[in-house]
């Protein structure tokens, strides 16, 4: 039996540790300890995971001291590592932007020409600024960034923004997004024969959680008369299971959905004629 094991860094604490653990569980893999410990054994699946700081886990992927991480996007960009994003994993979902104080005048990069922009985030600010040819000064700061406009720290900021409630709170504004980012798996350049198997067997059920999540199985009755129609409203993954109720004339139609889509049609079926519709989560889809 293969002793090889999968080495998974997750963030210690923090914005991405709950969705990241709660990810591999829906996966089925069960993990052992609490978060004290800064390694745990997972008990079903040949991996282990490595709690670690978010802003290191790119250079010990790069290094091979974990095979895999879960990190942003955003932190991806900003480490400049050698490692690469494997799956994005649709949670924290957030954006780097400039912000300046509330009714500051901004019509683009190149009002930030001479200013003081703080932030955590040197690299992809420095990259912004190249992109647009401006000069400014970056005055990197580990926290707290909204901050620093109110103390004279800097004109403007660069940081993260998800609700916008920090930024609000803090009297600045949103005024440029330099990248969208959510959480990923992200690899090193090369693993193992062995490492890619079980990567793919995780990768598997992952893209199948996710699938899950995404989509919903819908279910709904509708007089016989009515059914073509309400078929041609459906958007087709495949053809929907139509079977007959026990009421005469009647069927029962049963489909998957992209959640997404599911709100934008729901009137047309209505009018179509379809009558008690449920809407109902997936536990798991195989694709
Ligand atoms: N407000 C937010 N909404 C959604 N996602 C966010 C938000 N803030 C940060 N993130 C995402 O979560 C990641 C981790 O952020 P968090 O603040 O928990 O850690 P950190 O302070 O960057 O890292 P470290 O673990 O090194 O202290 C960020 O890189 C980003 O991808
Ligand atoms: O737009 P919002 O929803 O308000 O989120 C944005 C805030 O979230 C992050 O900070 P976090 O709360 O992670 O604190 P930190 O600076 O200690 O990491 C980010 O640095 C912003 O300050
Ligand atoms: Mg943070």
């Amino acid at each position: 039996m293969s002793t090889t094991r999968l080495k998974i860094a997750v963030q210690k604490s923090g914005r991405l540790l709950d969705d990241s653990l709660k990810l591999l569980k829906e996966c089925g893999i069960s993990i052992d300890n609490g978060k004290d410990q800064l390694k745990a054994r997972a008990r079903n699946f040949p991996v282990d995971i490595l709690y670690l700081r978010n802003s290191d886990i790119p250079q010990y992927v790069q290094d091979g001291v974990a095979d895999i991480g879960i990190i942003g996007q955003n932190t991806v960009v900003e480490k400049q590592k050698a490692i690469k994003e494997i799956l994005p994993l649709g949670f924290s979902t957030c954006r780097l932007s400039i912000a300046l104080p509330k009714d500051t005048e901004f019509s683009g990069p190149q009002d930030l020409n001479g200013k003081k922009i703080a932030t955590s985030y040197p690299n992809s600010l420095r990259q912004y600024l190249d992109r647009h040819q401006i000069s400014a000064e970056i005055h990197e700061i580990s926290g707290s960034v909204e901050i620093a406009p109110n103390i004279g720290l800097a004109d403007a900021i660069c940081d993260l923004v998800s609700s916008g409630s920090t930024l609000f709170k803090n009297g600045l504004e949103e005024k440029d997004i330099i990248l969208k980012s959510e959480a990923a798996i992200v690899a090193g350049e090369q693993l193992s024969t062995e490492l890619q198997a079980i990567l793919d067997k995780l990768l598997f059920r992952i893209k199948s959680v996710l699938a899950a999540r995404s989509n919903k199985y819908l279910l709904m009755n509708a007089p016989n008369a009515s059914v073509e129609t309400i078929i041609k409203v459906l958007p087709g993954m495949k053809s929907p299971t139509v079977m007959p109720l026990a009421a005469e004339g009647w069927s029962s139609i049963h489909t998957v959905i992209a959640e997404d889509r599911f709100w934008d049609i729901i009137d047309q079926l209505k009018d179509a004629g379809a009558q008690g519709i449920l809407v109902v989560p997936i536990e798991k889809m195989i694709l």
